[in-house]
C-alpha cells in the first residue's frame, strides 16, 4: 500500500524505519518532485532470481555477483511532494580526505597502463576508477540526502541501506534504462567530462566525441535484437551539478514484456563505465583497479513496480560508514587521453559528493 504524506512527516517516518535497522531506500527520480521511501518488514537479504519480479533492485558493476532486491511484497511504501528546498545548514562539515600524492600517481599509473595497453589496440576505451575516503566530524545522512535533493535536481537521488550489506548514497546523472506500461523505452549515452563555467555552449574535444561516439554505437548495437523504432537525439552537452557532459538520448519500444532482462543483461555494463571491448575493459578493470567497484557503477531503481522499471547507473555515489564516506569515481580512458587530466577529472567528479557533506 503506497501512503502520501506531507515532507516533514516523510522525514520522521523514514528516520523511524532507519532506527529499526530494517532494508530500506528512499528516491526521487530527475526532475520530480515525488519522494519514495520503500523499506522491508524483515532484515531478510533477498537476491534476484529473474527480472520478472518488482521491487528495488541494487546492482553490483560486476554482472556475476548477487543483485540485491527490496521486494515489493516484503515492502512497504510511502511517499510526498517536495514542494521548496529543504532548509539544511550551510555548514559544511569539516573533513579531512586522503587526497594525497601517493592516490595521484597510483591512480595516474593505471591510467597510463590503460593508455599504454589501448595503443596496442587490444581495447579502444577502458574506464578506470578510484576509491577516495572522506573523514567527517559528523555525518547525518539525511541531512546529506537533503543537500542533494537541493542541489542535483535533474540526477537520480537515493540513499539506499541494508543491515547485511551497507548504506550507499549518489545523485547520478545516468538512466540505464526506463520502460513504461506501452514498452516505450529510453536510455542514453553520456560520457565526456569538463567543467561548467557559466554556459552550456562550449566546444568538445576529438577525445570526448569519440568516447561518447562510443557508447551510442555500443548501446544501438546491443538494443537492436529486443526492440524496434529506434530514435536518437544529440549528442549535446548536458549538466550534471558542477559538471558538463555529452548527451545522446535514445528512445526505443520493447518488442516483448519479457524482453526486459535480455535487454538489460545486453546493456550493463556500457562503455560509459566499462570499456570497448566489454570483455576485455571489464577485465583490464578487475586486474589493474586496486579495490572493488562494489555497487559503484552498477545500476539501480524501480524494477517492474506499477508495470513500469527505471533504472539507473550507480555513479556520483558514495557508501558511508559512520563518520567516513568513501566516495567513488572514475572516467574514461582512449588512446587520447593524459593521465594527469584523468586525475583532475576524478577529483572534480569527488567534489560533487564533497559539496554535500
Ligand atoms: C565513470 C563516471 O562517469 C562516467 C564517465 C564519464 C567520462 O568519462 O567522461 C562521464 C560520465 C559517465 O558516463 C563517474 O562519474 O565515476
Amino acid at each position: 500500500m503506497s501512503l502520501s504524506s506531507n515532507i516533514d512527516t516523510f522525514f520522521e517516518k523514514i528516520n523511524d524505519v532507519y532506527n529499526t535497522s530494517v532494508p530500506f531506500v528512499v528516491f526521487r527520480k530527475p526532475n520530480d518532485t515525488k519522494i519514495t521511501a520503500l523499506y522491508q518488514n524483515s532484515s531478510a537479504l533477498y537476491l534476484l532470481k529473474s527480472f520478472e519480479e518488482s521491487g528495488f533492485i541494487f546492482s553490483p558493476f560486476n554482472k556475476n555477483e548477487s543483485k540485491i532486491l527490496l521486494p515489493s511484497n516484503n515492502c512497504n511504501k510511502f511517499s510526498a511532494v517536495i514542494e521548496k528546498d529543504f532548509n539544511v545548514s550551510k555548514i559544511v562539515s569539516e573533513f579531512k580526505f586522503d587526497e594525497n600524492l601517493e592516490a595521484k600517481n597510483q591512480h595516474m599509473s593505471i591510467v597510463q597502463d590503460a593508455i599504454d595497453f589501448i595503443h596496442t589496440n587490444q581495447a579502444k576505451k577502458i574506464v578506470l576508477s578510484r576509491g577516495e575516503k572522506v573523514s567527517c566530524n559528523e555525518i547525518e545522512v539525511f541531512n546529506v540526502l537533503k543537500k542533494m535533493l537541493n542541489s542535483y535536481k535533474n540526477a537520480f537521488v537515493y540513499l539506499w541501506f541494508h543491515p547485511k550489506v551497507g548504506l550507499w548514497m549518489g545523485a547520478t546523472p545516468e538512466r540505464l534504462i526506463s520502460i513504461d506500461k506501452q514498452l516505450n523505452l529510453k536510455t542514453m549515452a553520456l560520457a565526456g567530462t569538463q567543467k561548467f563555467n557559466g554556459t552550456l555552449e562550449v566546444k568538445w574535444e576529438e577525445k570526448e566525441l569519440l568516447e561518447q561516439q562510443y557508447v551510442t554505437d555500443y548501446i544501438l548495437e546491443n538494443i537492436k535484437d529486443n526492440t524496434y523504432k529506434i530514435e536518437t537525439k544529440g549528442p549535446y552537452t548536458t549538466k550534471a551539478g558542477s559538471l558538463l557532459h555529452l548527451l545522446t538520448d535514445i528512445s526505443a519500444t520493447l518488442k516483448a514484456p519479457n524482453l526486459l532482462g535480455n535487454l538489460i543483461n545486453a546493456l550493463h555494463p556500457t562503455p560509459a563505465i566499462c570499456g570497448i571491448p566489454q570483455n576485455i575493459a571489464t577485465e583490464f578493470i578487475l586486474k589493474n583497479e586496486n579495490y572493488n567497484r562494489a555497487f559503484y557503477s552498477g545500476y539501480l531503481g524501480e524494477l517492474n513496480i506499477n508495470d513500469a522499471t527505471n533504472l539507473f547507473v550507480n555513479l556520483r555515489c558514495m557508501q558511508i560508514k559512520e563518520n567516513k564516506a568513501n566516495l567513488y569515481i572514475g572516467g574514461g580512458i582512449t588512446n587520447k587521453s593524459i593521465a594527469e587530466n584523468e586525475w583532475d577529472e576524478t577529483v572534480a567528479k569527488a567534489e560533487i559528493m564533497k559539496q554535500v557533506l
